[in-house]
């Protein structure tokens, strides 16, 4: 079955208003959606990047999307600090990352947190970018297809299959992220495959064929084209190479 590819920019804490309006018109310029019938394309700014990122990208011209990068599970209330799907949706969004392993780490975000976030983010109609990967130490013990798959099958305990089918799931292992150290695409491959193994076990094959599978961690325009030659390999996120207009670019023609 053929998906479609999708390059998605993670830009984590970089850029001010300015300078995500600068740069989304970067991107607006260069894309105008001419590309739209053969990748999607979604950018993941911070918040308050959010509402001036959809004005710029204009989605009915360039077909860029929008999506937040961490979500709250409740609709309102005395939640201080957080933001909910009501009013990433309002302004626009489309997409949200959920369970990035800086989430996981440094925030102490938990399997159920991530599930709770996947099911209200469904619910909501928008498209969760779940993210699975394992430390260096979970690798070097050789446990890498256990400890993934089991945060894939975390994350989407009692969500029905056809909503399963229109999520995304992004494979980034920890040890790659950041780090100019990428994932071979055999490694990555290896693992993509048994997250769609599980995912099929899970949900049933054809729910499973849907759903785009994205490597990330070290993606750039040198690594990319071998990535996206993996069957199982549907497409990046991208954190350091979508802060720059033209690398993005090249990776985005590279999932062609
Ligand atoms: O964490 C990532 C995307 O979510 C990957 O980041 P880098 O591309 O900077 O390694």
């Amino acid at each position: 079955m053929a998906r479609k590819p999708m390059m998605a920019g993670n830009w984590k804490m970089n850029n001010t208003v300015a300078e995500a309006v600068v740069l989304t018109q970067e991107l607006s310029n260069r894309y105008k959606g001419s590309w739209s019938d053969r990748a999607e394309v979604v950018i993941c700014p911070p918040y308050v990047d959010l509402k001036p990122a959809v004005t710029v990208l204009d989605f009915d011209k360039t077909k860029i999307a929008v999506g937040a990068q961490n979500v709250y599970w409740e609709p309102k209330g005395a939640f201080t600090g957080e933001i909910s799907i009501p009013m990433i949706k309002e302004i626009g969004c489309t997409h949200c990352i959920v369970g990035h392993s800086e989430r996981r780490e440094l925030f102490g975000e938990t399997n159920e947190d991530v599930n709770r976030k996947v099911k209200a983010l469904l619910a909501a109609n928008m498209t969760p970018i779940v993210c699975v990967g394992e430390s260096l130490a979970v690798r070097d013990e050789g446990t890498t297809d256990e400890y993934v798959t089991a945060q894939v099958r975390a994350a989407f305990a009692g969500v029905e299959p056809n909503d399963v089918a229109r999520s995304i799931v992004a494979y980034e292992p920890i040890w790659a992220i950041g780090t100019g150290r990428t994932a071979t695409p055999e490694q990555a491959e290896t693992v993509c495959a048994a997250i769609r193994v599980t995912l099929a076990e899970q949900f049933g094959p054809e729910a499973a064929e849907c759903v785009r599978i994205l490597y990330g961690g070290s993606v750039n325009p040198g690594n990319v084209e071998g990535l996206m030659a993996k069957s199982d390999i549907d497409g990046g996120l991208v954190g350091g190479a979508s802060l720059d207009a033209a690398s993005f670019a090249q990776l985005v023609e590279a999932c062609l």
